[in-house]
């Protein structure tokens, strides 16, 4: 056991490897400390907005520090007044009194500090949290492909969580122990310098040890965070992969997964704690220590008569005072340390970027006819690996283009491009004339709409779902577009038809139907620009035939992009875009592109052969 304990000091920086896992947490896990003065920074920015409460509460643990060394010194003075005998009796009655104003006004400037100092924490993480949500909202799409979302949740949630419990109290408690400590030693060292001196000989040897001690655990706290994003990620995703899991029956292997993150949670927060746990520990046995020297030499020099007895009792009553302030100290570290973990972990996000500027004086524009260029565009998610190269074409107002070609050819990133979710590394994008990142993104946006294979749904009503297309639709217009979209029968049907609240999952709700109210949104937003991805999944012929009809009532109209993936469907498209590889291979009516008999010849044909057998 005490190797075991020992183990973390001898080796600083061991590795978190999967021995470590074995070890069951005996192993301490490779963590990398950081800078914290800039974190300590942004976080006084955000409560520096509150400066008359921030000073108002500094001014409460001022009188409350001060306050708590009157008590004790006031003791001290009656009892070298009482060994004196020179005090008349009245005076007691007078000083008991005192000393009771003392102790009350010191609980009422506590308390008061308190509140004053809740308010502030919860409403510097209440910007704080704002401030998190807000900007990952303006994040761009990359940003959340490399993370799982349980992982940003968890800063969001846990995090912030860590920071608010830290300036609720620990934050005070710590500045009013530092200024208790300040106070104590000025007035021991107004009363006996010697005995100051015998008091405070073990506080260097404390400083060493905390240091020595926070030095490990900071980081070790940071890391515990960490790991509870990432398992609170893996969380969210086995939660909503549900189906799949039960379907291939991996339960066992995705709680093997669960143990071994929540294995690493145990390890880290093993460490920090074991190792933080030492502090209070070190400082009452150093504290023990520098009170027996103050009672024994002090004892010594008052039999001498260097000293009064009142001053020993101050003294001894300061040292255990000065023993609170650094226990409070000792045992806030903990949740101070992790608060600075969990708001680095939140300005990480907020250091994020947000998705690319618009060009200089972006425009918005009233109205798109809906003509949309690519000119020699490339792009790749990965630099120096192209995804889609040299691309060129053009769809007038009202033109419906299909995208066509073998999986991962490049259609949807082709789409992505269209949604300004990334932007081409080379070629120019323009609508209408315009350069795409000339025009405001969000304004670009609402003059598009997109019918996406997976069309996401919110918890709420039917009716709130569609209306997500445009939010000032009135009940009619949204019955309207339903119409149109050849929902409106279905919605009907079910019990409490548009006031049915639909699950975020889409449970309850079949994929075809699923698609259909997609539709109806994308009609009550009513764009000029259209992002249409087929459904792949096998759906009746009645409803493929309603969607069918609700897609071209859509389409009317609008300049279309359908990727298309069974090809009797794009057969009327003014223009089907043949991508392979990254490349714009052909492109042409469907007519055209069967007399070229070239590569989308050859696709047509096999479907038709297949469909045949
Ligand atoms: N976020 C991403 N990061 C890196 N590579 C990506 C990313 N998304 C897609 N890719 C890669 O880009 C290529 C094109 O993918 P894309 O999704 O555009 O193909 P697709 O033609 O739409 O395919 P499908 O018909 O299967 O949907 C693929 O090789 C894919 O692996």
């Amino acid at each position: 056991m005490f190797k075991a304990l020992i183990e973390p000091f001898r080796q600083p920086q061991p590795v978190l490897d999967s021995e470590s896992l074995r070890s069951g947490g005996r192993r301490k896990p490779k963590v990398r400390a950081k800078n914290w003065s800039g974190t300590l920074g942004r976080i006084w920015s955000y409560l520096s907005r509150r400066k008359v409460k921030l000073s108002l509460v500094l001014l409460m643990v001022f009188a409350s520090s001060a306050l708590a060394l009157l008590g004790p010194y006031m003791v001290g003075v009656a009892v070298d007044q009482f060994i004196s005998g020179d005090v008349p009796s009245s005076s007691w009655t007078w000083f008991l009194l005192g000393l009771v104003a003392v102790y009350v006004l010191f609980s009422l400037t506590s308390w008061l500090q308190n509140i004053w100092m809740i308010e502030i924490a919860q409403e510097t993480v209440f910007r704080m949290r704002y401030d998190l949500f807000a900007h990952l909202h303006k994040l761009p799409i990359p940003f959340f492909g490399k993370r799982q979302q349980g992982e940003i949740m968890s800063r969001v949630t846990n995090d912030i969580e860590n920071v608010s419990s830290t300036l609720n109290s620990s934050a005070i408690q710590i500045f009013s122990s530092v200024l208790t400590l300040i106070g104590t030693l000025g007035v021991m060292l107004w009363l006996s310098p010697l005995l100051t001196l015998l008091t405070f000989i073990v506080v260097p040897l404390m400083a060493l040890g905390m240091r020595w001690i926070t030095r490990r655990t900071g980081p070790l706290f940071k890391e515990r965070q960490r790991n509870l994003g990432e398992l609170n990620g893996y969380i969210e995703e086995t939660l909503s992969g549900q189906r799949i899991i039960k379907a291939f029956s991996q339960e066992e292997r995705v709680i093997r997964g669960f143990e071994e993150r929540n294995m690493r949670i145990r390890i880290s927060a093993f460490w920090a704690q074991t190792i933080s746990g030492f502090i209070p520990k070190l400082m009452n046995g150093l504290n023990n220590l520098s009170f027996a020297i103050v009672a024994g030499i002090g004892g010594i020099l008052a039999i001498q008569g260097s000293v009064t007895v009142g001053v020993i009792i101050i003294f001894v009553e300061y040292a255990r005072q000065f023993t609170r302030p650094l226990n409070d100290l000792a045992n806030q570290w903990n949740t101070l340390l992790s608060a600075i973990a969990g708001a680095e972990r939140v300005f990480e996000v907020l250091d994020e970027d947000e998705e690319s500027k618009d060009e200089g004086a972006a425009i918005a524009l009233d109205n798109i006819q809906g003509n949309v260029r690519f000119d020699k565009v490339s792009f790749g998610y990965d630099e120096g690996r192209d995804i889609l190269r040299d691309i060129s074409f053009e769809a007038k107002p009202g033109e419906m283009i299909a995208l066509v070609g073998p999986t991962g050819a490049g259609k949807t990133t082709l789409i992505q491009l269209l949604s300004r979710f990334y932007d081409p590394t080379s070629g120019t994008i323009t609508v209408d004339g315009h350069k795409m990142t000339t025009i405001r993104r969000e304004n670009l946006r609402s003059h598009m709409a997109f019918v996406l294979q997976d069309s996401f749904l919110f918890q709420g009503t039917i009716r709130e779902n569609i209306r997500f297309g445009r939010l000032d639709a009135t009940d009619e217009e949204v019955e309207i577009a339903s119409k149109l979209a050849n929902a409106h029968s279905f919605i009907m049907r079910m019990k409490n038809g548009y006031d049915r609240v639909l699950q975020a999952d889409g449970s309850g709700i079949s994929q075809g139907q699923k698609q259909l109210l997609a539709i109806a949104r994308a009609i009550l937003a009513d764009p000029s620009i259209l992002v249409l991805d087929e459904a792949t999944s096998s759906i009746d012929t009645v409803t493929e035939i309603k969607i069918q009809e609700g897609l071209e009532r859509l389409m009317h109209g609008r300049t279309s992009f359908v990727i298309a993936h069974r090809l009797n469907t794009i057969r009327q498209a003014d223009r089907i875009l043949v991508l392979k590889d990254g490349k714009l291979l052909e492109q042409g009516s469907h007519d055209e592109l069967l007399k070229q008999g070239g590569f989308y010849s050859d696709l047509y044909n096999s479907q038709l052969r297949k469909k045949a057998q």
